[in-house]
């Protein structure tokens, strides 16, 4: 049996992860990279010395910064920030096949336009269907061949059955599902709330709070997942409650990690330490779509309030430890 040919867009630590996992039983899979000169440094490193450094691109991995590599290719799987999704999709309509399945990988949601991923990809893709893949995954435990366990969802069950054969390796299980959104806002929300956790980390509050702020923000995430149609079941899943205790629970989170500069005292535009920190982008406009949705999201304001500068993380503390009391819900 043929697989299905993948290629990968974005060449950062997690498209090289994805390019390497497509790679397994497969001859060729193109890797494209906006940068001409990041190209020429990944064929000659054969590594992203940069993003995943000591990770070796598989053999299979071809590096190139022509996007017409995805000409013919049945999946594309899109790993790029998320505030970039627009515009690579825009230059990759001319190039993209009929029916191509369009497998976001980015976790955030369109700040400009505040749309989910999905929706940017219905609005410059047509001829693309739209599918997410999302949960617990750090590139490099990925591209160490540990185990990993990740939801992918398409509209129609039979795409994400095919998506999930196409991508399953010996240890890169992922499991299917046909709720996009609900997927979709588990791994833009957890980017936030993993800034607020390393916060409390930065700051020493200690491992009770910590694990308050995990169920707090989870209770937050089901709120607006629940609001917006999202199914409990994924939101309870791998990509909602499995990568919010990952992101939320480990240094090795870039998102955890800017809060726990922030919570140390660094100033909002030193602490991503030239990382891509996706819930930096997300907060602001995941607290408007709460708003706009009419549900409470305490710890994702603050955590947009401290980066607006409107609030100090200690004020932040108390604000959010001063609530009324209520009923847990
Ligand atoms: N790393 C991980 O473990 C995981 C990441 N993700 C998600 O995957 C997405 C990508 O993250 P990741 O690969 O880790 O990030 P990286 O910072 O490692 O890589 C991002 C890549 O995208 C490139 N890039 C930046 N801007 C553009 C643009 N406008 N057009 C095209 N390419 C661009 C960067 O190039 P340059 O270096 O030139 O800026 C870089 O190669 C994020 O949404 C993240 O949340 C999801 C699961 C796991
Ligand atoms: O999404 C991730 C793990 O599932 C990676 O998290 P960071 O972007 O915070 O490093």
């Amino acid at each position: 049996m043929t697989r299905d040919s993948i290629a990968v867009l974005g060449a950062g630590a997690w498209g090289v992860a994805l390019a390497n996992v497509a790679a397994q039983g497969r001859t060729r899979v193109p890797l494209w990279a906006h940068d001409a000169a990041h190209v020429a440094a990944l064929e000659q490193h054969r590594e992203n010395r940069r993003h995943l450094p000591g990770l070796p691109l598989a053999c299979a991995v071809t590096p190139t910064a022509d996007l017409a590599c995805i000409r013919g290719a049945e999946i594309v799987l899109a790993v790029v920030p998320a505030q970039a999704m627009r515009d690579v999709a825009r230059a990759a309509r001319p190039h993209l096949a009929d029916g191509a399945a369009f497998v976001i990988c980015a976790k955030g949601i369109e700040r400009d336009r505040r749309r989910f991923m999905s929706e940017v990809v219905a609005e410059e893709l047509p001829q693309a269907k739209p599918a997410v893949l999302s949960g617990p995954s750090f590139a490099a435990d990925v591209c160490k061949g540990l185990p990993t366990a990740v939801t992918l969802a398409a509209q129609e069950e039979s795409l994400a059955q095919r998506l999930c054969e196409a991508l399953s390796t010996k240890t890169f299980r992922p499991y299917r599902s046909t709720d996009l959104l609900g997927v979709e806002i588990g791994g833009a929300a957890k980017n936030v709330f993993a800034i607020a956790a390393g916060m409390a980390s930065g700051r020493e509050l200690g491992a009770s709070a910590q694990a308050a702020l995990i169920a707090r923000s989870f209770a937050e995430l089901t709120r607006l997942g629940r609001a917006l149609g999202a199914r409990s079941e994924t939101l309870m899943g791998l990509s909602g409650l499995g990568d919010l205790v990952l992101t939320c629970g480990s240094a090795q989170s870039r998102n955890f990690a800017f809060g726990q500069r922030l919570g140390r005292g660094a100033a909002a535009k030193d602490a991503s330490g030239g990382k891509l920190t996706e819930g930096a982008f997300t907060a602001h406009v995941l607290v408007e779509m709460a708003k706009a949705a009419g549900v409470e999201m305490p710890i994702a304001e603050a955590v947009d309030d401290i980066l607006a500068a409107r609030l100090s993380v200690d004020a932040a503390i108390d604000a959010l430890l001063m609530r009324p009391l209520k009923a847990e819900s």
